[in-house]
This record gives structure tokens, C-alpha cells and sequence, in this order.
């Protein structure tokens, strides 16, 4: 990786560009499988769920519709405010329809258990949450994903969609950054 730039600030890389790619494709083979004949509504949790959704989807070989929901918690910094916020809602109606819920990473848990509570609410003929990354020992909700990348440690991680403070989302991988980043 080239010095002097963004991968500089990077501590360890936790799940590499080749590790996700391979995924994608193995969740897309599964997702295709599962919703063979059918026109099911993706819905994208932005922001941080773009590049995720973006390459599980085009491994995804049946006809879908996609969407996006723009939520936060997180307020930029590293841990949930508890308190989450639809900053965009769906232009598409939920009633009757099959949801895969598209997300980066499920920690507290609760913005998903917020999500399925509202397309319950919608009525929503059924729900599946696809993730890319799970990190259980941040969970304070009960939820769980039907399908899942990589599970991750209790650590704060950055990249393919992931930020700290708006930051690192572009990078191809997942990693942790230096503790001075956070310093200031
Ligand atoms: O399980 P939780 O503790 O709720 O955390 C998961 C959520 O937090 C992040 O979103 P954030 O609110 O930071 O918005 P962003 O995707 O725009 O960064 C992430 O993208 C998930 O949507
Ligand atoms: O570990 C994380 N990194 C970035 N955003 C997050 N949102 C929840 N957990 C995380």
C-alpha cells in the first residue's frame, strides 16, 4: 500500500479486499437461491451499506428492486447515542413486500431491531437482514442476521462503508486505526 496515504492511519486490516469480494459472491449465490421467482425490495442502510450492497447485489442474480434508508446513531463518534433517527425515508411502499434489509455492520443492534420494527409495522410479507460484518459483544438488542459475512472483534472498525467521523469509507478493506487517530 502506497505511504503517505490514508492506509498510513491504519493499524491492522481485519477482513481484506479478497476476503469481502468472496463473499459477495457467496452471499449473492445464496440470496439468488432463495429468492428465485420472486421481486424482492432491497433496502440499503446508508450510509455505510453502499459498497456492501453495491457488490452483493450484482452477484444477486434474480430481479430485485432497491431503496435506501438513511438512519443514524452514531452522531460521528464511536459508540450509538441509543437514539435512532430516520434522516430518509423509502420511496417504496412495504406492504406485502419480501425486505432484505442491507447493512455494514450490526453492533448494538439497534438500528436493526428499529428497522424490522417498522417494517413489521409497514407489513412487510417477510424480512431477511443480510450483514457484512457482526459484532456480538456490542449487542444490547435482540437481534440477529439471517446472513453474515464476518464476525468481528469488540473493536471499532473502519472501511468498505465504515467511518470515524465521516471518514475511511473508502477504503477497499476493513481495518482499525492507530489509537492517535482518535486522539484528535
Ligand atoms: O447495531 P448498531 O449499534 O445500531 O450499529 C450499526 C449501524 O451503525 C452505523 O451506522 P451510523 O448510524 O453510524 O450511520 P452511517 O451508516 O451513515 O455511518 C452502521 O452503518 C449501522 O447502520
Ligand atoms: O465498529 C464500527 N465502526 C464504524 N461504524 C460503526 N457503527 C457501529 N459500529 C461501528
Amino acid at each position: 500500500m502506497a505511504q503517505g496515504t490514508i492506509h498510513d492511519e491504519i493499524e491492522k486490516i481485519l477482513v481484506s479486499e479478497e476476503e469481502i469480494q468472496k463473499k459477495c459472491k457467496e452471499l449473492g449465490a445464496v440470496l439468488t437461491e432463495e429468492y428465485k421467482g420472486k421481486f424482492p425490495l432491497a433496502i440499503g442502510v446508508l450510509k455505510g451499506a453502499l459498497p456492501f450492497m453495491s457488490d452483493i447485489l450484482r452477484h444477486t442474480e434474480t430481479h430485485l428492486e432497491m431503496d435506501f434508508m438513511d438512519v443514524s446513531s452514531y452522531d460521528g463518534g464511536t459508540s450509538s447515542t441509543g437514539e435512532v433517527k430516520i434522516l430518509k425515508d423509502l420511496n417504496t411502499k412495504v406492504e406485502g413486500r419480501d425486505i432484505i434489509i442491507v447493512e455494514d455492520i450490526i453492533d448494538s443492534g439497534l438500528t436493526l431491531s428499529y428497522l424490522v420494527d417498522l417494517f413489521k409495522y409497514r407489513k412487510a410479507n417477510s424480512i431477511k437482514i443480510v450483514t457484512l460484518l457482526d459484532k456480538p459483544a456490542g449487542r444490547t438488542a435482540n437481534i440477529k442476521a439471517d446472513l453474515i459475512g464476518f464476525e468481528v472483534p469488540d473493536e471499532f472498525v473502519v472501511g468498505y462503508g465504515l467511518d470515524y467521523a465521516e471518514k475511511y469509507r473508502n477504503l477497499s478493506y476493513i481495518g482499525v486505526l492507530k489509537p492517535e487517530i482518535y486522539g484528535g
